[in-house]
């Protein structure tokens, strides 16, 4: 996505909703939003790991219930989408990786180096897990895919993922863990992308994939 100042490429016109709110208001509403998220987030680790009496966990999901009723008073019809004003400032609340309103991404901050090294760090807890105390193979493929997908898109164009193939080296402990990308070459509008994700100790998977400037993008 594109950075503060910098305007989105002409494809996102298409598929990306323009809206005429400044920066100053959106990142306001990111502010207030991104702590209900995280304690939501808390809540879904909560919920797995509680070992509370029966009644209290009938009596909790009363609450919850009567929260979730509260937030519906006033809602979108569909998804948040991706979404960009004026300025070029784009926001997509809902992503399933890095959306600052959804409860269900790690939350990953993605941080692009200079030299074109993409990464993310974050912690990963019960929410995520696969084999016992092992982060799920899905959720290791779902933060790759992003992490990649935004190495490909550097200079602001729009990619999407064409093929990913992923070597599981070793299992990846739940708890931290780093994303790594780069662009390896590119050929016309395919653009081919190296990544590992990787536990303290090192490398736990290898990801290749090929990510296309879609042709509506051009
Ligand atoms: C910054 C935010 C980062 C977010 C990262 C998140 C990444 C995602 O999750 S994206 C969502 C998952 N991906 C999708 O839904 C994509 C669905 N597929 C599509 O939309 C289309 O098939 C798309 C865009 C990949 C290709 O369509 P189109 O632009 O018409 O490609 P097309 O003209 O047929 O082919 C162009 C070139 O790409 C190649 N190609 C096409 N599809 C693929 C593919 N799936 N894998 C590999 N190569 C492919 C073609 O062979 C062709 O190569 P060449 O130029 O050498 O002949």
């Amino acid at each position: 996505m594109s950075a503060p100042g910098q305007a989105p490429s002409a494809g996102y016109a298409a598929v990306f909703v323009h809206e005429d709110v400044p920066t100053a208001e959106v990142d306001r509403l990111e502010a207030l939003h991104r702590p209900l998220a995280d304690s939501v987030r808390d809540l879904v680790d909560a919920t797995i790991r509680t070992t509370v009496e029966d009644e209290e966990v009938r009596a909790v999901r009363a609450e919850v219930d009567a929260l979730v009723a509260r937030l519906r008073a006033r809602q979108l019809d569909g998804p948040a989408g991706v979404r960009y004003n004026a300025e070029g400032r784009t926001w997509s609340w809902g992503n399933a990786v890095v959306g600052e309103r959804n409860a269900v991404a790690p939350p990953l901050e993605v941080v692009r180096d200079p030299d074109g090294l993409v990464h993310a760090d974050t912690v990963l807890g019960a929410a995520y897990e696969g084999p016992p105390g092992m982060v799920h193979g899905g959720v290791g493929a779902l933060l790759l895919d992003h992490v990649m997908g935004v190495a490909a898109s550097a200079h602001q164009r729009v990619t999407l993922t064409g093929t990913l193939t992923m070597r599981y080296v070793r299992s990846t402990p739940l708890g931290p863990v780093r994303v790594e990308a780069r662009i390896e070459r590119e050929e016309g509008r395919k653009v081919f992308v190296v990544a590992t994700l990787g536990d303290p100790d090192g490398v736990t998977v290898e990801a290749d994939g090929v990510f296309i400037v879609p042709r509506w993008a051009v």
